[in-house]
């Protein structure tokens, strides 16, 4: 027997929020926990997969969590100075790190195996020491920005050998994924001592590498789990168009599914602002916006397209072995000097008491152009290349073929395009506003917007929530004026320290 009215039947979840956040990655994640603390809960964070995180990503490898992302912590805090964000969260959510030294930690090898060349090694530290006060020094006298290889040769530091171009490939490329040619002189160096450098505001120069079993990620998880409802997380949820205007923004899912906001901000991956996965269209909504808005809109359009396309998005790809036993360095790192620069040149040990012994892993990083060669190439002739270079390393040894074998392709993935951005010579100061300006009710966060911090996981926190610091100002009735952006950029002003 039933009793009483029926139920209603359950209410369809609204599509209609003050704010969409678009990708929930560690910017998308920082910025609704700062719209959640200015007390604006009408949000969701639209997210193509299924879980938070982003970039942050694990896979289980030799029955051990690795990380096909980010692994560092890439400088903490130094006394009671500034902390790397990240590091702050990671003691907060219990993360287990290990400090990786990158330095005074490593083995060197050529093309007849072990070799000792680190005096080489040694040298290219300083020099790139010698490159950011070269860029520091421009910088103090609004000079003009260059690249960094014109810096190295200004500074008559220029590779000449393999061993010097394998260590120069160590400090510089295994950084930023590109090779000094493509990157700026003053932005790689700045980015490197705005996150180092103690006198430059920067953390501290310690890595910490994550070793946590629970993944990486764990530490932005367990952050959102602290405010996060489950309504508000829309996973599997790809985005394929979003239409904006100075009133609202509509996005389309790739199920048909439409979402409107009253604002939205954009944490994609500047790969996927560059390519076509998503639409971006000015909506014309109603006969009152026509000519004026229209022209306003075409302005608006060029200097976003041209920021968005004189950044790169560059490419950083670790490639695990997994081997019966360790038959390889003792030491932390190894380099390997190969005849053409970034073949598979950095190698880590993962079978190594302070990461995860016994384990039988070691991987092997490229970057830059080679990720996206061998991105195009079968996972058997990668190998075959790989396993072509350990026994180069290892003349001694009957090594044999690895249990297993793997490595993410983040070029060709939609939802990446890349793995972090790199600052080129024509990319200006201007350029990075105009990156990170809103269009219309549409804001754009990331590490990619980042000044200061671009390609780091700090860069993101910054930019989740400095622009969600503005959508927060905007919305509460302050101020809702453009971000600064420079419409047309005629010539370079010099790089501003802000
Ligand atoms: C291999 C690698 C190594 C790295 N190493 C380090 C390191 O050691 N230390 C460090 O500090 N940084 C490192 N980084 C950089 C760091 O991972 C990034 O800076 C950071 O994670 C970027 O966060 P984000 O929120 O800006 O973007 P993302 O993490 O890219 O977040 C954007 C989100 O949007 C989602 N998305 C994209 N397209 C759509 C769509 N159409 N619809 C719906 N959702 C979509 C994505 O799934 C993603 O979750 C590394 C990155 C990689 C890839």
């Amino acid at each position: 027997i039933t009793t009483g009215p029926p139920k209603p039947p359950p209410q369809p979840a609204s599509t209609h929020h003050k704010v969409l956040i678009l990708g929930g990655g560690v910017a998308g994640v920082i910025a609704a926990r700062t719209l959640h603390e200015r007390g604006i809960d009408d949000f969701v964070v639209v997210e193509a997969r299924n879980e938070l995180g982003g970039r942050m990503q694990t896979a289980t490898f030799a029955n051990r969590t690795i990380e096909q992302g980010p692994n560092w912590i890439q400088g903490t805090q130094d006394g009671k100075g500034p902390a790397n964000p990240i590091f702050t969260l990671a003691k907060k959510h219990g993360l287990k790190t290990q400090f990786n030294d990158w330095f005074g930690s490593v083995s060197t090898f050529d093309a007849s195996g072990a070799v000792d060349f680190l005096d080489v090694f040694n040298q290219s530290g300083d020099d790139f020491d010698s490159l950011t006060v070269a860029a520091g020094a421009r910088v103090d006298q609004n000079l003009v920005d260059l690249s960094a290889r014109t810096g190295y040769a200004l500074i008559k530091a220029n590779a000449k050998n393999p061993h010097a171009s394998a260590s120069e490939y160590y400090q510089f490329d295994w950084e930023y994924a590109q090779t000094p040619e493509e990157s700026s002189l003053i932005a790689s160096s700045w980015g490197n001592n705005f996150t180092y450098d103690t006198d430059q505001g920067g953390f501290s120069d310690d890595n910490q590498m994550s070793i946590d079993q629970r993944g990486f990620k764990t530490l932005i998880q367990l952050e959102a789990d602290e405010f996060l409802k489950p309504q508000q997380r829309l996973f599997g949820s790809t985005v394929k168009t979003i239409s904006y205007s100075k009133t609202g923004v509509t996005v389309t899912l790739k199920n048909g599914d439409t979402l409107t906001g009253d604002y939205a901000l954009c944490t994609f991956s500047l790969g996927v602002l560059q390519n076509d996965d998503v639409s971006f269209k000015p909506s014309l909504p109603g006969i009152f916006y026509a000519h004026i808005w229209l022209i306003d809109v075409k302005a608006k359009l060029d200097f976003k397209q041209e920021a968005i396309q004189s950044m790169v998005m560059a490419t950083y790809t670790k490639i695990f072995l997994q081997f019966p036993k360790k038959f390889w360095f003792d030491t932390e790192m190894a380099i390997f000097a190969d005849s053409e620069r970034g073949r598979y040149p950095v190698w880590q040990s993962l079978d190594h008491e302070n990461f995860l012994p016994g384990s039988g892993i070691v991987f092997v990083t490229v970057t830059g152009d080679y990720s996206v060669r061998i991105e195009a190439l079968p996972d058997s002739q990668v190998q075959q290349e790989v396993m072509g270079v350990v026994r180069t390393m290892f003349p001694n040894v009957t090594v044999p073929e690895p249990i297993d074998f793997f490595f993410p392709r983040w070029h060709s993935n939609p939802l990446f395009r890349g793995s972090y951005s790199n600052w080129p010579a024509a990319f200006t100061s201007q350029h990075l506003d105009n990156l990170r300006a809103n269009v219309g009710r549409l804001y754009f966060a990331g590490e990619a917007t980042s000044r200061k911090c671009f390609g780091f996981l700090h860069g993101a926190y910054f930019e989740g929530l400095d622009i969600a610091t503005v959508m927060a100002d905007c919305i509460k009735g302050g101020s809702c004026a453009d971000m600064e952006h420079f419409t047309q950029i005629n010539n370079v002003l010099p790089y501003e320290n802000n």
